[in-house]
């Protein structure tokens, strides 16, 4: 319509404006009319046709690209779930599952297919949105990720951990030391939200790049992390056009540079460059892919993307799973009541507080799954594509939604209830009690699963029992309702977490 306006200012004087007009109006009612044939086509002849869901959805990709850019994609397709079961079908080509079983039948390894089919791929809509980004552990082919992830793998070893103990105590102890300056004995509102990730970026920042942001000591985030946060969100946005068709806009604004990606590059570059001159190897994350920079001929930018995706994989998610925690905690005193007496009756002194030592907090770890089972750190997006063979749904998209999965009433008792103690029993208790723990799979599964799982739970331990060990927690009013004043955009677009922080008293010793 507004085209056709347009095109009638042009007709002052010009024999053939009228022409144009009609050629303009032609090709509107061409493109409307393939559009209702699409969607007729979509609703009742396409191959998942016989899959349940809203009619917009099934009929078009648009509404599902809107949810997906206004962070709420998440929240409604659960909803959905509720509505119509265990399948749905969110976009014409798109299905989201939330039976235990899809876990491994769409991540796991399938056995008896040829190595060209072992995995379903990931779906490039998702994970190689901007096509001239180049490839990292986290989107690369079969082949090439099987290699990344060999060559990372040391370090991620359980070895390689508690080498690397030292240097993750060493921030624990400064965000501890930072908080006591900071707390004002219970005083002062202190967003921990930002004080964990602090303590995460500036850990995996020495991990990958031997080197920390400095979050700790300016109480800031360094600007390279602010870029960060922009792009998680961003990225709904990036992600939506891609899945619409329109993916070489933001593959234009990213070889342009614009929105500040020049800086960025250029200052991972400078990161990666002072971290492959260090003098002698380092037991870190990243050592795997440097020594085999040369065997495998990797590019600088190989290097370079696989540096970041491990700086935000290792960072933001267990920051996440630590706010997420201790929202939950303070908002049920009686659960934190018993989490204070586990910690401080399992420790004299900080100074015990390890890797190994963590592992006797049986329900603190409780406490932690829950909360990735209440507030999952990836909310949804692990889409992949189904390969030919794959019977009616081949050639579509599927993935399960962890916030769907994990809110499933089909999956657990009382599901929107922060209950630590389902995860206390056997598998065999808790399924007596309506839980399906192995619902819950924060990590993903299959051979594209978390790398960093160990890391992340050692990190996460450590972290709540030093800050349960040295304080007592009260929540500011402004936290109220924290997870639903938040965005999704598969990571999540956290908010302030005001708490008040009152150092414990301990009589000396
Ligand atoms: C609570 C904390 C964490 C959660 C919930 C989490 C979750 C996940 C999930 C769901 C995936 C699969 C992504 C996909 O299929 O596209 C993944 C992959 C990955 N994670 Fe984590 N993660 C956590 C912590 C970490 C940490 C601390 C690191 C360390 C740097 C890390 C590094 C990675 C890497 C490198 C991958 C890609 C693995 C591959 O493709 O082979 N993660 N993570």
């Amino acid at each position: 319509m507004l085209l056709f306006a347009h095109g009638s200012n042009l007709n002052h004087g010009r024999k053939c404006d009228y022409t144009v007009d009609r050629e303009i109006q032609h090709r509107i009612d061409c493109a409307n009319i393939g559009a209702i044939a699409t969607y007729i086509y979509n609703i009742y002849f396409h191959p998942l046709r016989r899959f349940p869901g809203p009619l917009i959805q099934r009929a078009s990709r648009l509404p599902w690209a809107y949810l997906h850019a206004t962070g709420v994609q998440a929240m409604a397709t659960q909803k959905l779930h509720d509505q119509y079961g265990p399948v749905v079908r969110i976009g014409p080509n798109h299905l989201s599952f939330i039976d235990t079983k899809a876990w491994k039948d769409i991540y796991g390894h399938r056995v008896g297919n040829s190595a060209h089919t072992s995995e379903m791929s990931k779906a490039p809509e998702w994970v190689h949105a901007v096509r001239s980004v180049p490839t990292s552990i986290i989107n690369a082919d079969r082949e090439e990720h099987s290699r990344f992830r060999r060559a990372l793998s040391h370090g991620f070893s359980d070895t390689a951990m508690r080498g690397q103990e030292p240097e993750i105590v060493k921030y624990v102890d400064l965000l501890i030391k930072r908080l006591h300056e900071e707390c004002d004995q219970g005083k002062k509102a202190l967003n921990i939200e930002g004080w964990y990730n602090w303590t995460t970026f500036d850990v995996v920042g020495n991990l990958v790049f031997g080197q920390s942001f400095r979050c700790l000591e300016n109480a800031d985030y360094h600007p390279w992390i602010e870029f960060i946060f922009k792009t998680i969100r961003g990225n709904g946005v990036v992600v939506a056009m891609t899945y619409l068709g329109f993916g070489f806009l933001p593959d234009l604004v990213f070889r342009m540079g614009l929105f500040g990606i020049r800086q960025v590059i250029s200052l991972t570059d400078d990161m990666v460059t002072t971290r492959l001159n260090a003098e002698k190897p380092r037991e870190d994350l990243f050592e795997g892919l440097v020594e085999k920079r040369y065997e495998w001929n990797l590019s600088f930018q190989k290097l370079s993307s696989n540096a970041l995706i491990l700086v935000i994989a290792g960072s933001e998610t267990t920051a996440t799973t630590l706010s997420g925690a201790t929202y939950l905690l303070l908002t049920h005193p009686e659960i934190l009541e018993k989490l204070k007496h586990e910690v401080r009756s399992a420790f004299n002194d900080a100074s015990e507080i390890n890797i190994n030592t963590v592992n006797n907090l049986k329900y603190m770890l409780a406490i932690l799954n829950e909360a990735l089972r209440l507030y999952p750190p990836v909310s949804s997006g692990l889409v992949r594509n189904v390969p030919a063979g794959g019977a009616e749904i081949a050639g579509h998209f599927v993935a399960e939604g962890h916030w769907s999965m994990n809110h499933s009433k089909e999956n657990w008792a009382d599901p929107w209830e922060f209950k630590p103690e389902r995860f206390l029993g056997t598998s065999k208790e808790a399924l007596e009690a309506g839980n399906k723990l192995e619902a819950l799979q924060a990590f993903s599964v299959g051979p594209r699963n978390c790398i960093g799982r160990n890391l992340a739970y050692a990190e996460m331990r450590i972290i709540l029992a030093r800050i349960i060990f040295d304080f007592d927690i009260k929540m500011s009013p402004s936290a109220e309702n924290w997870i639903d004043k938040q965005k999704a955009y598969t990571l999540w677009d956290r908010v302030p977490l005001e708490v008040y922080l009152t150092p414990v008293r301990r009589a000396a010793a």
